[in-house]
């Protein structure tokens, strides 16, 4: 659906994108994931038309992007781009119109789109009176009213709560079951290992790694991850090394990728001797292989591990 082959942007004279390749299947969903600044938005910029490569190409169905590919592609921005004064139907008629649908159809349209996004009761509601959440929902009905085959959620779900989240994760699937592509890019790796069958990871302008999430997980070989609390670090290092468990720090927490799986006595006699305040066990999530990822080149040794702060749900067990 997608191909993106040695894409390079640079801002004046600071390269972004760097030889950028990857490629969209058709009717999959596809995660970009990557720190602030990466360049994700200025990916979507170019395939969307709104920016011009230095180098590279992108081929949207075969096609390189022209007012054509245009009309293939609906793009929900990280900020909603909607008239706070006009209703719902008012703000879909009016990009209806500026996609050139014909006015035949244009009400079937709006009516569709607000039904797929469960906003057909406040068809006539100001937007400014909707919550986030409709707010959100809005906009991707905005991006689907041209029925578009790719579409492209720039952080669809960021500052949205718990409940609107679910609502706009179930909407999106039943975009991909309705045949439609999807690019999504989140900085909630909840999101995108919910929702993404594939994954990119871009760094400064590179991908550093792309694949499935259990193609990604190879990347950390272990059973489990297990988070220690101790005042002496340095010396459950030391024995963590000596049986063989990789150490890591995920934001403060002092952490071990386990290659096989032990009960809680197994880890504790590992670790024999040592004062240990709490021991916590974790499956090998998205966040561990991210930071595995985006971090490699600034990890210098298995005890200098990165400061960044990732915050890691756990099931904590404390002792006495
Ligand atoms: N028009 C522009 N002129 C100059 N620099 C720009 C321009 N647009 C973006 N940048 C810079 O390019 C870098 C990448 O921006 P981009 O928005 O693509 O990153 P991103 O991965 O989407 O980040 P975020 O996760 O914060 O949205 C940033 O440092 C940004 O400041």
């Amino acid at each position: 659906m997608l191909q993106i082959a040695g894409l390079c942007k640079a801002y004046g004279d600071r390269p972004l994108l760097q030889t950028l390749s990857f490629e969209i299947l058709a009717g999959e969903i596809y995660g970009l994931l990557g720190p602030n600044g990466a360049g994700k938005t200025t990916t979507i910029n170019l395939i969307c038309g709104l920016l011009n490569a230095d180098a590279g190409r992108i081929l949207i169905q075969g096609q390189p992007v022209a007012a054509a590919t245009k009309r293939w592609i609906g793009v929900v921005p990280q900020e909603n781009l909607l008239y706070r004064s006009l209703t719902c139907a008012e703000n879909l008629a009016f990009f209806a119109q500026i996609y050139g649908l014909p006015r035949s159809i244009r009400r079937q349209r709006i009516q569709a789109c607000l039904e797929a996004v469960n906003l057909s009761d406040r068809a006539h509601s100001p937007v400014e009176s909707l919550s986030g959440g409709m707010q959100r929902r809005l906009s991707l009905a905005v991006a689907l009213v041209h029925q578009p085959q790719l579409v492209i959620l720039d952080e669809p779900t960021t500052g949205l709560d718990i409940e609107a989240r679910y609502e706009v994760w179930q909407l999106i699937r039943s975009l991909q079951r309705q045949g439609m592509t999807i690019l999504l890019t989140t900085h909630l790796l909840e999101e995108a290992e919910r929702l993404c069958q594939r994954l990119g990871i871009l760094k400064q302008g590179q991908l550093l790694a792309e694949g499935t999430l259990s193609q990604l997980r190879q990347r950390i070989p272990a059973k489990e991850i297990v988070v220690l609390e101790t005042a002496d670090e340095a010396a459950a290092i030391e024995r963590g090394q000596q049986q063989g468990f990789t150490p890591r720090r995920y934001g403060s927490d002092l952490a071990f990728w386990i290659p096989e799986t032990l009960d809680l006595r197994q880890i504790l006699d590992c670790f024999a001797g040592i004062a240990i305040d709490s021991v916590s066990r974790q499956p090998v999530k998205l966040e561990h292989i991210y930071i595995e990822i985006t971090q490699a080149q600034q990890r210098r040794s298995p005890a200098a591990v990165s400061n960044e702060s990732t915050l890691i749900g756990s099931n904590q067990i404390y002792l006495s």
